[in-house]
């Protein structure tokens, strides 16, 4: 068994109001719901039990996940380590169906085009339009994309966009002994995982990770889990709300 030379922390926001409503979010930059804010502060008590000190924190630029940290660091006391936010890290954008309910989607196209569209690797949903009250069109948050902000994603896109990021961001603050704790998503948090336990493009469609229970993952040398799928910090809660997020869009 190889031994564990870097600690890396993976978070999934706490549950977003469009989470309690039910509906496809992506890059929309909803707010967490109370229990939303109650996972996060469970997330930070969390990590004070299991003894983890976060040194460094890397989020996307969406409320949902910054929120979700700062309260989880807030917790353990750590308020106060240096942050790197990115869209890379941001929710898979889900195009079109940005604002859709999904259990209607699902009643609508079917369950086969309604999985499809949520877990498929390589086959986004439509575009979503630029004069959509959804598009990020204009936001200056996202001015440095120019013409390549994207209008919908898979989650081979999602990899494509986070991967540079881990390797340019992530890893040389791992490699600087760092315990790093990525404050994310769903679906690019899924992208992570896929790559560090290297989950096959067919086997990823059935992985689903929970709001707000921090995933541990030892890495070894050649940034390798010692233990694959990691390790939730609550494993029990983590397995019923893994079931939830599955069963999401049936009524
Ligand atoms: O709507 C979304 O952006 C994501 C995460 O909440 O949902 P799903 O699990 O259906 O990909």
């Amino acid at each position: 068994m190889s031994t564990a030379a870097y600690t890396l922390i993976l978070l999934r926001h706490g549950e977003s109001e469009w989470n309690q409503k039910n509906l496809f979010t992506g890059w929309v930059d909803v707010d967490l719901t109370e229990k939303g804010h109650a996972e996060a502060r469970r997330a930070g008590e969390l990590l004070t039990q299991e003894g983890l000190a976060p040194d460094v924190l890397h989020t996307s630029l969406l409320r949902r996940a910054i929120t979700t940290a700062n309260s989880a660091l807030d917790v353990a006391d750590r308020h106060w380590i240096p942050v790197k936010r990115s869209w890379r890290l941001n929710e898979r954008h889900y195009g079109a169906l940005q604002g859709l309910d999904k259990a209607e989607t699902r009643e609508k196209y079917g369950e086969d085009q309604f999985m499809l569209w949520r877990r498929s690797f390589d086959t986004p949903p439509p575009e979503i339009e630029d004069d959509s009250e959804y598009s990020e069109a204009g936001d200056p948050r996202y001015a440095e994309l120019g013409e390549d902000l994207p209008r919908t994603e898979c989650l081979k896109d999602v990899i494509a966009r986070m991967l540079p990021y881990w390797d340019s961001d992530i890893v040389p603050d791992l490699q600087a002994g760092s315990t790093v704790l990525v404050a994310a998503h769903g679906n690019s948090l899924r992208a992570l995982v896929k790559h560090l336990d290297g989950v096959s493009d067919e086997d990823i469609v059935g992985l689903n990770i929970p709001t707000g229970i921090p995933l541990l993952y030892e890495l070894d040398a050649d940034l390798r889990p010692v233990e694959r799928g990691g390790r939730y910090l609550d494993p029990e809660a983590a397995a019923e709300a893994i079931q939830q997020v599955a069963n999401q869009g049936k009524k």
